[in-house]
Order: structure tokens, then C-alpha cells, then sequence
């Protein structure tokens, strides 16, 4: 197993949509009910990813912040909505536009449990992801049905794949091969 990669995610979307309840389920597998509304709440916690051990620091944003602070702290964004109500998808769409640099993104439409007061279907929420270039998961953090655990391990393992795409040392290109190969001879021949 190679060595531990820090991977810092934000979880965002408006007030009510279940994020504290979602982070609760990640950590600790369980659901309660009634939460102190969030006062911003950070958590680390460990995953294996593709046999690579991703240490999270996972931030509980308040939501409420509309000024896009956590953009300088954020590696990759979880952003949430609550299936049964159609505004808390347009707001998280907003929140993405609020990021100053291209980050992963996953969309995670949560509450799947309350089936009978869907307002956004997962058609809809597919739809909206595409648009964002995001990953797209629906779940309940009450149930644990769905793809709860796949959206955090899921932007773990695009932020691990992104970095390591940066570190590669970059491909000489052939242009360079050609006038290094011709300043060669010109010297051979000027020697
Ligand atoms: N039925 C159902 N209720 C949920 C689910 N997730 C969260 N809730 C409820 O939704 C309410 C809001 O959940 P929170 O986790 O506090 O939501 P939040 O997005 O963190 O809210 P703020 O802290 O105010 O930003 C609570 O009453 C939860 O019990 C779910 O999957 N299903």
C-alpha cells in the first residue's frame, strides 16, 4: 500500500438539505434525527482508495456562505441537495459558479427515502451534474440507501488522480527531438 495522500473536501449546499446529515453517516454509519442547526464543523477521516490510503479532512459548511471562502481551502466539492425540494438543486448549480479555480465536483441528491414528496428527478439531477461537470450520486443519509459512501471515495479518487496526472514530468515534444537531433549533427560536422 503506497503513502497516505491528503485530500481536503468541502461538503456545500443550502441550509436543511441533510449535509451534517450525510457526514454523519460517512463517519459513523448512523443517522440522527435533529442536528444543532451547523456551526462549521471540520472531521478527518481515513480511506482506501485503489489500495492508496487518502487521509480526508472533511469541512461541514454552515450553509450559508455565499462568498466562496472555502475555495482556497477545498481540494473538491461535495455538493448536496435534498431531492425534495427543487430550489436547494438550482442553489447548489450557484454554489459550483462560486468556486474561483476548476475543482472535482460531485453532486449528491439526498433524501431518497421521502420517494413520495420527490420534487427533482434523478433524470433531472443527472442533467444538472452534466451541466456542471460533476459526479452525480443520489442517497439517504437516514436509510443508507444509496450512493453515500461512492460520492466522498469518489472525489477522493478523482483529487488523488488529478495530482498525479500533475506530477507526471511532461513528454519532450518531437519538435524538441528534430533541433536536438540537427544541433547534434551540426556539431559532428562542424568538429
Ligand atoms: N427523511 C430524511 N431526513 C433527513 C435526511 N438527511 C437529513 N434529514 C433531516 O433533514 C434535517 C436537516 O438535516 P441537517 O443534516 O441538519 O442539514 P444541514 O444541511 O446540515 O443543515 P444546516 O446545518 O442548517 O446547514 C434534519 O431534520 C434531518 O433529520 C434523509 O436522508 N432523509
Amino acid at each position: 500500500m503506497s503513502t497516505s495522500t491528503d485530500v481536503r473536501l468541502a461538503v456545500l449546499g443550502c441550509a436543511g438539505v441533510g449535509k451534517s446529515a450525510v457526514v454523519v453517516r460517512f463517519l459513523t454509519n448512523r443517522f440522527i434525527w435533529e442536528y444543532d442547526p451547523t456551526l462549521e464543523a471540520t472531521y478527518k477521516h481515513e480511506v482506501v482508495v485503489d489500495e492508496e490510503t487518502i487521509s480526508l479532512e472533511i469541512f461541514d459548511t454552515a450553509g450559508q456562505d455565499e462568498s466562496g471562502s472555502w475555495t482556497a481551502w477545498a481540494d473538491a466539492l461535495l455538493l448536496v441537495y435534498d431531492i425534495t425540494e427543487r430550489a436547494s438543486l438550482t442553489h447548489a448549480s450557484h454554489i459550483k459558479a462560486l468556486a474561483a479555480r476548476p475543482l472535482p465536483v460531485v453532486l449528491l441528491g439526498n433524501k431518497i427515502d421521502l420517494e413520495h414528496t420527490r420534487q427533482v428527478s434523478f433524470e433531472e439531477g443527472e442533467q444538472a451534474a452534466m451541466e456542471l461537470g460533476a459526479g452525480f450520486f443520489e442517497c439517504s443519509a437516514c436509510t443508507s440507501e444509496g450512493g453515500l459512501s461512492e460520492a466522498f471515495l469518489e472525489l477522493a479518487r478523482e483529487t488523488r488522480r488529478i495530482r498525479a496526472a500533475q506530477s507526471r514530468p511532461r513528454r519532450r515534444s518531437s519538435t524538441t527531438h528534430v533541433r536536438q537531433a540537427f544541433s547534434k549533427m551540426l556539431t559532428k560536422i562542424g568538429s
